[in-house]
């Protein structure tokens, strides 16, 4: 039997304006995400992705509007922020307040929610899922006393607190440093398992895509080129526009894996 999705996207059209003076953002696209299952959602810049984020999480900004299609999560069409879904995003120092601990932060969050029980239980428990070995200790920190990477897997507990089936993860691992990064990635990895989260992964770095993800879906200028297993894509592409970014991206990697033209030279007048 077919699980239901938690997150079904039908038809969406997104556009920027008033007719006649209307820009089509999104067009046509249609997505699902089941539960425990991570999709890929990659394609150049200005393609639509975050825009789709946003739609789901009813969050679009003033002047863009969804003109078709449905967005359900979990089935329901109003999506309950912090308890449907969740969303974190990239550059996580920008999204805390700087005069407020880490404490302060999860405080307001549960409030927010309207979650019962105490609120630093909840933040240390919250902290630890995400892998911080001393909890307890980060609550009278601020924000800036913690790493991006610190910040971000703050910010997935933070997300975490209403215990929410779909995440959706605008470039999570962009501004971080290698380390970071590859922490970041297996603490959303964790959370699918343990949690049966569904995630919505918008990257443009295909090794994130590859290193997480169960399926890829490629967009370009709001529409949706292909979508397929992660495996599938990797091993051949159906767009032709898949095929260029899967080529972009071994060409990078060659080029960082090969020494670099100054190493060669150098190499080249050793005696
Ligand atoms: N506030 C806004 N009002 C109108 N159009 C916008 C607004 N913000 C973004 N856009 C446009 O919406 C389109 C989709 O942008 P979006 O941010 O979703 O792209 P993206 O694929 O996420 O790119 P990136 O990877 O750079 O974040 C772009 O053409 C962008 O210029």
């Amino acid at each position: 039997m077919a699980t239901n999705p938690v997150l079904d996207v039908e038809g969406l059209d997104l556009v920027a304006g008033r007719p006649p003076h209307e820009t089509p953002l999104v067009h046509s696209l249609g997505l699902s995400v089941a539960p425990g299952e991570v999709l890929a959602l990659i394609g150049e810049s200005g393609s639509g992705k975050s825009m789709t984020c946003l739609a789901v999480m009813d969050l679009l900004p003033p002047g863009v509007r969804q003109t078709a299609g449905h967005i359900r999560v979990n089935g329901r069409e109003t999506v309950r922020r912090g308890r449907d879904a969740a969303m974190v995003l990239q550059n996580p120092s920008s999204c805390f307040d700087p005069v407020m601990t880490v404490r302060g932060h999860f405080r307001e969050t549960v409030r927010g929610l309207g979650l019962g029980g105490a609120p630093d239980i909840r933040a240390v428990a919250a902290l630890a899922e995400v892998g911080f070995d001393a909890p307890g200790t980060l609550l009278p920190l601020y924000p800036f006393q913690l790493s991006g990477g610190m910040l971000q897997r703050v910010m997935l507990a933070l997300a975490m607190l209403g215990d929410p089936g779909l995440l959706l993860a605008d470039e999570p691992t962009t501004d971080l440093d290698m380390p970071a990064q590859a922490k970041a990635l297996e603490c959303i990895d964790a959370l699918r398992r343990s949690r049966g989260l569904a995630v919505l992964l918008v990257t443009h770095d295909l090794s994130v895509a590859a290193r997480l993800a169960d399926r890829v879906a490629v967009m370009r200028h709001g529409r949706l080129l292909e979508t397929g297993p992660a495996a599938a894509f990797f091993e051949a592409p159906q767009s032709d526009y898949g095929r260029t970014l899967l080529a972009a991206h071994y060409d990078l990697h060659d080029a960082l894996a090969a020494p670099s033209p100054r190493a060669a030279n150098d190499q080249g007048a050793r005696p």
